[in-house]
């Protein structure tokens, strides 16, 4: 065999994973056909962090008007996308030098199934390996319309030379959702249009609620209930239509509506891998069909949610599983998720829908940050926490929707995961002021 471990794909999925196994003496290599470090890396989280900023501190400053800010800044698109690009530009280059200097052997092309133990790179080069894992992300799902090719997913999007005036998004999860927040805080007029009656499906509805009502009164339009069923151009713009009669004249349109597992170059054919909806499906030592092929991150079935952290840590427990640190199956912790709204909304752990449900098991407590002399300095209005205890008192869940949200949430998640008792957090000396000040004396009091 040329390798004892090959990965398809470089993102979060891979590289976490393969240069631990390169140091612990194992012959790796990473095949990547695009950019190296994958969607998060230059298409996804970053790049779109690197968008917010200044959108965040539109919104801050929005906050506070008349409280001793006179003049909201504006953000300067043009600007804004090129320091975006001297940012995030550089990072495949240096993801690859990373992984060379780890130790793993990268190769540059596209991969396909030959044999279980056989991969065809790009029709010029065929390697073999002891254990191959397939890590090939998703990719944007596009509507299937007339005009579709007038749309744009997120990767246009998080590119686009100008800001359009008018910017419709079509989708309301975490992708539509974030990019509204940010377009409209940089001046486009926003509308979001969505199939369904609701936003943000897997977070607190309740709290999704409240986010509505503050992106609304921030200019995003929400149209719920509403199919796209064509696009076509027209003078001065594009016209977007729908099912019972729906028109809307926008100059740039985001299809956000989700993300599909990457499976179909594979020649999956040829092994024993089988997919469904949600992608590859494994088991809970994420392996596939074909005992010597496993798969990680996004491209993987899986119940929790697709996102970087837990392609991280699926990453690191096959590094331990293929060295030989561990037989165990994967267990994953509480996970903390979080979306990149202004302003944010975070969770962890059990939803209060859940918490309500079982009211002789557990007790929610919502706390208004409009209440809350912290909160009450930004001016944060409609923002809240809800937390979550057992019959213990031990916090077991929460909800934050505010512009700390997800560091309130992280900082939770240690308590969680750590099982930190109220006698112990009051014995803890933090900043004052600070976001974790506030956030332990509301677990204490
Ligand atoms: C716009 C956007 C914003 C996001 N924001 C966040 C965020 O804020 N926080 C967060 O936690 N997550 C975020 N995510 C999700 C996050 O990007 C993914 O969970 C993460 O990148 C998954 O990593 P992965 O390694 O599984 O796949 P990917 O990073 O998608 O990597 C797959 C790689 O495989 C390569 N590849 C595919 N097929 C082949 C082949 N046949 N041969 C060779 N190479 C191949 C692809 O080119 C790609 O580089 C965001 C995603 C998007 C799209
Ligand atoms: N902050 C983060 O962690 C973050 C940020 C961005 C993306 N992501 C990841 O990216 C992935 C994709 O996210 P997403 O937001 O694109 O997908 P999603 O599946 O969460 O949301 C898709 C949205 O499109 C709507 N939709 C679907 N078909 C439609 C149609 N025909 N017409 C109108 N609306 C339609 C759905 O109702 C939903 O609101 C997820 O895995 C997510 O975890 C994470």
């Amino acid at each position: 065999m040329d390798y004892d471990v090959v990965f398809i794909g470089s993102g979060q999925g891979a590289w976490n994973g393969a240069i631990p196994m390169a140091k612990r003496g194992l012959n790796v290599a990473i095949i990547e056909s695009s950019l190296w470090g994958g969607t998060c890396t230059n298409r996804g989280c970053n790049a779109k962090f690197t968008l917010d900023r200044p959108a965040e501190l539109v919104f801050e400053a929005r906050e506070l008007v008349g409280l001793g800010i006179d003049q909201v800044p504006k953000i300067n698109w043009a600007d804004l996308m090129a320091h975006k690009q001297d940012v995030i530009g550089p990072l495949s280059d240096k993801m690859r030098q990373r992984m060379d200097k780890g130790g793993v052997h990268t190769i540059t092309g596209h991969a396909q199934f030959v044999d279980a133990h056989t991969l065809r790179i790009d029709d010029r080069q065929t390697i073999t390996a002891d254990k191959i894992v397939i890590v090939t992300g998703q990719v944007p799902h596009r509507l299937d319309v007339p005009g579709r090719e007038l749309m744009h997913d997120s990767t246009d999007f998080l590119s686009s030379a100008s800001l359009p005036d008018r910017l419709t998004v079509i989708g309301a999860g975490y992708i539509g959702m974030e990019a509204a927040s940010i377009a409209s805080l940089a001046g486009a007029d926003v509308t979001l249009v969505t199939d369904g009656n609701a936003a943000l499906r897997s977070y607190d509805q309740t709290t999704v609620d409240r986010l509505v009502t503050i992106m609304r009164q921030n200019g995003v339009k929400f149209i719920f209930n509403q199919s796209i069923t064509a696009a076509h151009q027209i003078v001065g713009g594009i016209e977007v239509t729908g099912d019972h009669d729906f028109r809307l004249e926008t100059d740039y349109i985001l299809d956000a509506t989700g993300r599909v597992p990457n499976t179909s170059g594979l020649n999956l054919a040829a092994v024993n891998v089988q997919t469904n909806a949600h992608g590859i499906v494994v088991n809970d030592h994420l392996q596939t069909g074909e005992p010597n092929v496993y798969a990680t991150g996004d491209v993987i079935a899986k119940s929790v949610a697709k996102i970087t952290p837990t392609a991280v840590f699926e990453s690191h427990y096959l590094a331990d599983l293929l060295t030989d640190q561990t037989s165990a199956p994967i267990r994953y912790p509480n996970i903390a998720v979080n979306v990149f709204t202004m302003p944010r909304l975070a969770s962890v752990g059990i939803s209060p829908a859940e918490a309500r449900q079982a009211p002789e098991r557990f007790r929610v407590e919502t706390v208004d940050y409009a209440q809350d002399w912290f909160h009450q300095s930004d001016n944060e209005m409609g923002s809240e926490i809800t937390l979550i205890y057992d019959q213990a008192d031990q916090l077991v869940g929460a909800v934050d929707m505010s512009n700390q949200a997800p560091d309130t949430i992280n900082t939770l998640l240690g308590y969680m995961e750590l099982g930190v008792t109220k006698a112990q957090l009051d014995k803890m000396i933090y900043i004052f002021p600070s976001n974790t000040w506030e956030t332990r004396k509301r677990i204490i009091k």
